[in-house]
């Protein structure tokens, strides 16, 4: 086999998702499989780079894994020509001036969403790309998560018959940082920071319907700040200024009706901490992060409304469990070596920029409908 090294700009390596999903469960168990086997006698060696604004971070998690290259200089590494990806998972509002950085020194560009905090800065991100001519992605990670794959398996084998609804249920509660730490960062509960439910999960519901079900025609959303007060990593109590709680409807093309509540103030009475509900003329499921639920019309019982008797029907008990079938790894690791062909090999890829101001955009009128208090058409998007 051939090793070919291909060297990788991580910026934001020391966040959750940059550590976590990104560099631990993604990059370096890519060099614990032996790379990336691109089936023609080559095997692609991802080589990290960890950037930051912190050396010592970076130089800690650079030994904790055996990594060599460690910089908090972006121009220095930009101007490296040994560098041909540039990723980014900063918080959200550092990302545009840094892609647009990369795409300016002709790199290959891959980035957490949001990509910016406008729709029209992402879309301009996706117009400098695409003249750049480099190859570029946004994180979908949704769509490769086991339980979603199986709802997508359930689509193309014609399980629903005509979808009609789709209801999604996500959230949990975020403690507010005083009588127990909160389990996510401050800047995620300030407006000014980037942060905001809306901005954060619309994207990911924009893919979701967009390539499950179709895309989405219009939104009509009512946003909340349920907890105005939280405390921040020292301690400090701040104003939560961005929103922690969304309702959302979304009508998509093709006819269907979708509903997703979003919160972080919202206590779990579910299986997985986001389920989306799926009811089709033929049948009905259930699906999470990892489990998916099925329910076919011939199964389907019959109850009667009559609040009067205790109900006697399992309902629950009445679904059946999708089987895995196979294997699936994790959602990030699956998107990044997708990405990692489609750089080395040209191999197809959706995902680019383009697609990210897409979901930037659901965002941004998301919370255009709240303020204004009306349903809003979503303009198909284009170059
Ligand atoms: N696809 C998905 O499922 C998810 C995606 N995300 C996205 O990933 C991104 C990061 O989120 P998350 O990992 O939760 O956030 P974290 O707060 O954990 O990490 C943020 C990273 O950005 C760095 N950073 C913080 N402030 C600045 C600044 N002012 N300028 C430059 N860098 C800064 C931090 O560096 P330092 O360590 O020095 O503070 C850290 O490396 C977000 O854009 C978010 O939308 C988040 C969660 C899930
Ligand atoms: O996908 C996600 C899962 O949940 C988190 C919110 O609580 C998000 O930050 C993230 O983007």
């Amino acid at each position: 086999m051939e090793r070919r090294t291909i060297r990788i700009a991580m910026n934001g390596v020391t966040g959750r998702m940059g550590y976590r999903q990104h560099l631990v469960r993604s990059l370096l168990a890519l060099r614990e499989q032996g790379g990336l086997d691109l089936g023609d006698g080559t095997v692609l060696w991802p080589e990290p780079v960890l950037m930051g604004r912190r050396e010592a971070a970076l130089r800690a998690i650079a030994d904790r894994h055996g990594l060599e290259h460690v910089s908090t200089d972006l121009t220095a590494v930009l101007a490296d020509p040994e560098v041909e990806v540039y990723f980014d998972a900063q918080v959200t509002a550092a990302r545009e001036t840094a892609v647009r950085q990369a795409i300016a020194a002709g790199k290959h560009v891959y980035c957490e969403k949001p990509t910016a905090l406008t729709f029209e800065s992402s879309m301009e991100l996706a117009r400098l790309a695409a003249a750049a001519g480099v190859k570029h992605g946004v994180v979908q990670d949704k769509l490769f998560l086991p339980g979603l794959l199986k709802l997508r398996r359930l689509i193309e084998g014609g399980f629903f018959g005509e979808v009609l609804s789709v209801r999604g249920e996500f959230g949990y509660w975020v403690f507010e940082g005083d009588w127990q730490p909160a389990q996510r960062p401050s800047w995620n509960y300030r407006e000014q920071d980037g942060g905001g439910i809306v901005a954060d999960m619309f994207p990911h519901w924009e893919y979701l319907l967009h390539e499950l079900f179709g895309r989405i025609r219009t939104v009509q959303a009512l946003t909340r700040t349920h907890i105005g007060r939280r405390w921040d990593e020292d301690g400090k109590p701040y104003e939560a200024t961005a929103d922690d709680a969304a309702y959302g409807i979304f009508e998509l093309e093709g006819g269907a009706v979708a509903q997703i509540n979003s919160s972080w103030a919202v206590r779990v009475h579910r299986d997985e901490l986001v389920e989306f509900q799926v009811d089709g003329t033929h049948g009905s499921a259930v699906a999470g992060l990892r489990g998916c639920r099925i329910q076919h019309r011939a199964s389907t019982p019959k109850p009667v409304w009559n609040p009067d008797l205790a109900h006697t029907e399992p309902f629950r008990a009445q679904w059946q469990e999708v089987p895995d079938n196979s294997p699936a790894d994790n959602a990030f690791k699956a998107q990044w070596e997708l990405f990692l062909r489609h750089v080395v090999r040209d191999e197809p890829w959706r995902w680019d920029l383009l697609a990210g101001a897409r979901g930037v955009q659901l965002a941004r009128l998301g919370l255009r409908s709240s303020a204004e208090g009306r349903r809003l058409p979503v303009p198909e998007v284009v170059l």
